[in-house]
């Protein structure tokens, strides 16, 4: 079998019964394939034949001129009819073999598929692609299965890495300009991604397919500056660098859009002046895309309130700032702490990609799936170095994410390597946020240091608790209250100093690499 070059990335599958009044379903096509479409799939699920076929002629004349391939769901008498340039078939429809037999070995045979092993049935069967799916719930199709997931994606990936013959992938099922980047991306195995995505309604239902498309093909294509980890870390290569990331944020003053519960409010807002970062404090979703349209914008979610939209307010500015391809901290507060948080917890990580997770060590082990001690939203301490260190290391590389985990001893992973960071005062544990404005910080520093979001979380910790120890013995500071406004005034100057070239206050850092006991 000679394989084809096809273009996957952006593969539309149409539904007669979505296209918006006033248009047709032809008109849509070509709209969407104005916008970058490079495979259609005409699906007409209750046609008659002799008005599917018709459909099929009106849709080709627009896909041939595109230089676009049109595939046909499940008919192959429609495919042969019109002599499409291949089918797409589901698990219950007619066998490969036989769809083989009758189309040739040059058209396209496309098969539906939801575990490894339906994937290894297919490739042994000869299909070219599959369709993986269904990712998530959609209101287009009836589900037969349960929903995959973006772990599903991953091991057909997987699977398919090892195979000899290459067989393309598309992911299926509410792909859609806020879930798509991620699904794309995080499903990602060494050596194998996606594809490309089909998408029905989201285009056949938009009111400007092209733009839709357009945003799609480019969310799909992007390189995702997330997905790189640099290996071989010392610490003091990444130290050398804290500065040049503490002046950027100086420099460049990123806008740090900060979603945060009302006890940090005021604080965060402070610290995020005082290191020269410009903040704002918003749970208003109508102007989540302005903010995230920023340059140098960056999201800092910090799940402080409760209320029955939360989830809905976290996706929608996460989709914001995905689809601006801007950063995302997470700051999972009090992950563990009940029924109600663990399952926002649970929703945010299908479906959000965040570049920090901060959290203690009860917030990131909960969201771990590891059991630890922790009541309320303390942080326990009694889970040892080793320990912590496997549990932030395993989540930053399940989640392609940088880990922070607070605490005496604050860990720093990004899957592949650990920092250990020992600076800090015990005022940060009597006064009430110092964990949240870590995470404005760490969204400024992201907000500057795209490429390096290890280096980022570093500056952050280091700039922060280096300045808790000074701001701890500064004239006039008696305790938590006095130690707040001295906090504040720290940050500012050793920010400043940063900026002016002297460094000579990170000789204070106390890191080291985290090297597994033997
Ligand atoms: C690309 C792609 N993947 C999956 C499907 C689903 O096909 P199937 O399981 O046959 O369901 P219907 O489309 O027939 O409802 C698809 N159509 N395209
Ligand atoms: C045909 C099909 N097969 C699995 S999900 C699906 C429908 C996907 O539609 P949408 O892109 O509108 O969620």
């Amino acid at each position: 079998m000679v394989p084809r070059k096809v273009d996957y990335s952006l593969y539309l599958v149409t539904d007669p019964y979505l296209v918006p009044n006033g248009t047709t379903l032809e008109e849509q096509v070509q709209k969407a394939i104005d916008g970058g479409v490079t495979v259609v799939q005409l699906r007409e699920k209750d046609a008659e034949t002799c008005d599917f076929i018709a459909r099929a002629k009106t849709i080709q004349e627009i896909t041939k001129k595109a230089g676009v391939p049109l595939l046909i769901n499940d008919r192959l008498d429609v495919a042969l009819a019109i002599d499409a340039d291949g089918i797409h078939i589901g698990q219950e429809d007619i066998d490969v073999a036989t769809a083989r037999k009758l189309l040739g070995p040059d058209k396209i045979i496309g098969m539906s598929v939801s575990y490894v092993s339906e994937a290894a049935k297919a490739v042994e069967d000869g299909v070219d692609y599959v369709g993986i799916g269904a990712i998530y719930d959609t209101a287009t199709k009836k589900p037969k299965k349960p929903p995959i997931g973006i772990n599903g994606v991953r091991k057909i990936l997987s699977y398919l890495s090892s195979v000899p013959r290459y067989v393309a992938t598309v992911a299926i099922g509410s792909l859609n300009l806020k879930t798509s980047r991620n699904v794309v991306h995080l499903s990602a195995v060494p050596g194998r991604r996606l594809d490309g995505i089909a998408v029905v309604s989201a285009i056949i239902a938009a009111e400007d397919p092209t733009a839709v498309s357009r945003e799609l093909l480019g969310l799909v294509r992007d390189t995702p500056y997330w997905m790189t980890v640099i290996p071989n870390r010392d610490v003091s290569s990444v130290l050398a660098e804290v500065p040049a990331v503490i002046s950027k944020v100086r420099s460049e003053t990123p806008f740090v859009h900060n979603i945060v519960n009302r006890v940090a409010t005021n604080f965060a807002a402070n610290v995020n002046l005082a290191i020269g970062s410009s903040p704002a404090m918003s749970e208003n979703i109508p102007e989540f895309d302005d903010f995230a349209g920023i340059p140098n914008s960056a999201l800092l979610i910090n799940m402080g309130f409760g209320t029955d939209d939360w989830v809905e307010t976290y996706l929608t500015a996460a989709g914001a700032y995905a689809k601006k391809l801007r950063p995302v901290v997470l700051d999972p507060v009090a992950a563990g702490a009940s029924e109600l948080r663990k399952s926002a917890v649970k929703s945010l990580l299908n479906r959000c990609h965040f570049d920090i997770i901060k959290g203690n060590e009860g917030e990131i082990f909960s969201i771990a799936g590891e059991v630890s001690q922790m009541r309320g939203v303390d942080s326990t301490s009694n889970s040892q170095l080793q320990k912590k260190a496997k549990v932030v290391e395993a989540l930053a590389a399940k989640e392609k994410t940088i880990v922070i985990l607070t605490g005496k001893e604050d860990l720093i992973s990004d899957g592949m390597t650990t920092f250990v960071l020992r600076n800090g005062h015990g005022y940060l544990a009597d006064i009430t946020a110092s964990g949240c404005v870590l995470g404005s910080i760490a969204g400024a520093m992201v907000a500057v240091s795209l490429h390096d979001r290890f280096l980022a979380a570093v500056a952050s910790v280091l700039l922060y608790t280096i300045a808790a120890e000074r701001a701890a013995v500064a004239p006039g500071v008696r305790g938590p209250g006095t130690f707040i406004g001295a906090l504040i005034d720290e940050l500012y100057i050793l920010s400043n100093a940063t900026a002016n070239g002297d460094v000579s206050w990170l000789e204070a850092a106390r890191v080291e690499q985290y090297v597994e006991e033997a």
